[in-house]
Order: structure tokens, then sequence, then C-alpha cells
């Protein structure tokens, strides 16, 4: 088998494609392979016209690849095509087709290695380029029992090149944000109690006044990265009482909008990747990153803790769960301990205080719900993430902080707390975005090094 095919489509496109680089693409099929510690992602590109490649032997057999992976949306008993992401008519070095978004439990890895066999996979290609730490974990298993090697690459380096060429590739599409609602100063949120974060900064421009004179950030949504309060750190003692009526009592964010957000030129920019735990990189350029904090508090812990707590068995069942729940059942607010607000730091009573604690009490337990345990794990999971993105935003000083990975798949509670939470906390001077294919980044920019692309400019 060659190690090269001819492509398959017009090998020199036009001078213009900023992604393209090699003239010859390595050998079909074409994928990129991301093995985290929950999720394996996988992305698949699928080009328009196979019929170039030698040999009737290769032909069939990535025939019948493409054929069990387009003609599907489900795999076994737990393999998901993403169709609602599929990416058409893209062109990748010189070659047009379609990008395929498929996702796996990583505890299936055996099944795959399996139908890998079963497949042939081996007859086409000799590897498979991957990244994750399953990259790692799993490379001896492929070699062993596949005969397959798998070309691995940084996750992280991965997740930066995967997003990058995903905005420019779906533009306008991919990247929005959560906005306010115009009415939000006066509105509570879908008839929930009205706080579950855990500081709160009430906005009331001219009216409250600081001991040196400054007046109170207002949340107009424009930078003020060079604010006192930046950080959300109360320096400053108030002159006088500022808890009016016209604070935000919506601290959920259930009720703000989503809106398309021009990603075209983000840097500098904060991406945090929650997966099974949490990694924070900051992105200067296309090719200068670093990582610059993370957390074992990730994806893993809010569906590990809902399992325990509530007895679900799937994500999906969990968030479902939370949807329904009130975590003031389940957590201690500032008016239990105080019996309304903590004026002088500027904390309204119903804003949590302590996460689970109201957990002591056994008639609290025997009160709350699967449905309150499961919201407030996720309330809490959510703004302990949001709380150390905030801080890392402070110290890198980057105002937009894009938030990525499976945790926020069918979960807008999340999105919405996040984007409520960098807003306020920040007096409107941190954004927080999200982008469509949330998971899938670290297999795309693993594609990306399988076809030797370049960086989209
Ligand atoms: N179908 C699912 N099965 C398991 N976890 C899921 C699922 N969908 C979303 N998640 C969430 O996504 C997290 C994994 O995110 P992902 O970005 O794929 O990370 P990893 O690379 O560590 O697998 C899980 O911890 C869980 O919170
Ligand atoms: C080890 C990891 C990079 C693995 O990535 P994942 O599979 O969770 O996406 C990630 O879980 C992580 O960064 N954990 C937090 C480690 C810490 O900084 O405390």
């Amino acid at each position: 088998m060659a190690d090269l095919v001819s492509l398959p489509c017009d090998s020199l496109s036009s001078s213009s494609d900023s992604d393209v680089e090699a003239e010859t693409l390595p050998s079909m099929p074409y994928f990129g392979m991301d093995i985290g510690g929950t999720l394996t992602k996988l992305v698949y590109f699928e080009p328009l016209d196979v019929s170039e490649v030698e040999g009737p032997e290769e032909k069939e057999t990535l025939r019948t690849i493409r054929k069990y992976l387009t003609g599907n949306v489900a795999y076994g008993k737990t393999g998901i095509r993403d169709v609602h992401l599929e990416m058409r008519n893209q062109k990748l070095g010189g070659c047009r087709g379609t990008l395929h978004f498929i996702r796996f439990p990583t505890s299936e890895m055996q099944a795959f290695i399996d139908l890998a066999r079963a497949k042939n996979f081996s007859s086409l290609a000799s590897a498979i380029c991957a990244t994750g730490g399953g990259a790692f974990k799993f490379e001896k298993d492929f070699q062993e029992q596949v005969n397959l090697q798998l070309h691995k690459y940084d996750e992280l380096d991965c997740l930066i090149r995967g997003i990058h060429f995903i905005d420019r590739h779906n533009y306008n599409v991919e990247c929005y944000y959560w906005a306010k609602p115009p009415d939000s100063n006066s509105q509570t949120v879908d008839g929930q109690p009205s706080s579950n974060l855990n500081h709160s900064h009430c906005s009331q421009s001219g009216k409250n006044h600081y001991v040196n004179g400054s007046s109170q950030p207002d949340h107009s949504g424009t930078s003020q990265l060079d604010q006192s309060n930046f950080n959300g750190s109360q320096q400053y003692i108030l002159e006088k009482d500022h808890l009016g009526d016209d604070c935000d009592s919506s601290h959920s964010g259930l009720d703000w909008v989503k809106k398309p957000f021009d990603f075209r030129n983000p840097y500098p920019y904060l991406v945090v990747n929650v997966g099974s735990g949490v990694s924070i990189l900051a992105v200067y350029s296309p090719t200068n990153y670093k990582r610059v904090s993370g957390t074992s508090l990730g994806g893993g812990t809010f569906l590990g803790l809902c399992c325990l707590l509530t007895g679900c068995e799937t994500f999906e069942e969990a968030v479902d769960l939370a949807s329904r729940g009130d975590n003031h059942k389940v957590d201690r607010l500032v008016q239990d301990i105080y019996g309304g607000d903590y004026r002088r730091f500027n904390l309204k009573g119903d804003l949590v205080a302590s996460s689970f604690g109201h957990m002591m009490s056994k008639q609290r337990r025997e009160e709350a719900t699967r449905e309150d345990l499961a919201k407030a794990t996720l309330v809490t999971i959510t703004n302990n993430i949001g709380s150390i993105a905030r801080m890392c935003a402070a110290t890198e000083k980057i105002e937009r902080v894009v938030f990525v990975g499976n945790f926020l798949r069918v979960n807008t509670i999340s999105m919405k707390l996040l984007a409520y939470a960098m807003d306020y906390w920040s007096y409107g001077a941190l954004k927080a975005l999200f982008l469509e294919h949330e998971g899938y980044f670290g297999a795309m920019g693993c594609l990306m090094e399988y076809l030797k692309l370049g960086h989209p400019s």
C-alpha cells in the first residue's frame, strides 16, 4: 500500500485558500481522534470523490468505512454522530468534502479497536493521528491488536488549532454569546428564586460612592480592564448602603438570549476547556499560547457527584434533573446566615453563601429532591469554574473568555450562568463566548495535523 495517494480532488487549489499547504494528502481515510478522559471524539473528513484511489481492495475498504460512518447516526449502543454539527462543502488541502463529528465513551475503546480490526482498517493506513490522554494510554492496544501506530499530538495544541480552523470555516455561525435582555434589571427567571451566584455587585451608576471617591462601575458591557474591581474583590468601603431595588435580581442569566459573535480577531483570549477536568489557556496568537491554570473540579466531577447523589446514569439525565431543580433547597444563602443582605460588602441575601450548606441538616436532606441536588451540583461546579476563569482573566488582563468542552453539551443552564457570572463579577469587563462544536476542537486540530494543514490566518 502506498503511503501517499494521489488526491481524489483538485490537488492545487487557489492561492487564496489560507489552509492549503500540502500538495498531496496522506492516505485516506482522513481521521482526527481525541481520546479524552470521558469521551472519544472523532472528526472524519469524507471527500466527495474517492475514485482515484489505487487498488480495488483499498477502494472497497474505504467505501465500507465511509458507508458505515456516514450511513449511520448511532454506532453500537453508545456511539453517536452529531449530525447537527456536520460541515458540508469544506475544502481541506485542495479537496472538497464533508466533516463529520462522532463521539463515543472512552470506556468503549475496546469495542472501537475491535471494529477497526473488523473493518480491516490497517490495510489502508499504518497509523492514525490521535490526541488526548488516551493517545498515550491506548497506544499499545492499537499497536498490538490492530497493527496501527498512533501518531500522538498534544491535546492543547490541537485544541487551539481546531478552534481557529472551525471558527474560520463556520464563519458567523460558530461563535456566540449570551446577551442580557434589554429590561433584565426588573426580571426574575422562570419563577426561580433569583440568585445562583456566589457573589453579587449591584450596578447603580451614580448612586453609590466609594470612600476613595470613585463611583461604582456600571454594567454597560464596555471594556473596563483597568478598573479596580475587575477581579471582583471588594477593596473599597462603601459610603452608604447601595442594595437598592434596581439591582439585577436575575442572578442565573436564564433569560439571556443567544447572539452571534465575530471571532475573526480574538486575541488575546482565554480558553476554558471543560472536559472531565478543566484546563485554562491564554491565547495570544494562532501559534502562541500558554496553559495558565486548571482545576480537577470539572465535567467529570459534575457527572460523578450527580450519579452519587441522585442515582442518575447519564449526563443527559443529570442535566435534565438539574433543569427541574432548585439549588436554594440545598445551598445556604447569605440570608440564611445574616437574616437578610450582608450590606457592607454588597452581598445580597439570596446569594449562595455556602454550596450544599443546608445538607448538614437532617430535615433539609429529607426535603431535598433529586432535582434539587442535581441543580445544586451543576451550579456549584459551574460557579467554581467561572470564578477561576475570572481570576485567570484578571491576572492575564484578558477580556474574552471562550468556554468549550462537552460539559457544555445540552447544558444552557451552565452557559448562561457563566455568561451572567463573567459579566456581573467583572462589571461588564469580561465577555463569555461559546462555540457550537463544543468538544470537537481537539479532534479537528488532530485531523489538521494529519492533513498537514497550516494555521488559518
Ligand atoms: N454523553 C456524555 N457522556 C458522558 N459525559 C458527557 C456526555 N455529554 C457531555 N458530557 C460531559 O462532558 C464531559 C467530558 O467532556 P469532554 O470535553 O469530552 O472531555 P474529555 O476529553 O475529558 O472526555 C463529561 O465529564 C460530562 O460532564
Ligand atoms: C489532565 C487534563 C488535561 C485531561 O484533559 P480532559 O480529558 O479532562 O479534557 C485535564 O483533566 C486537566 O487539566 N485537569 C485539571 C488538572 C489541574 O490543573 O488541576
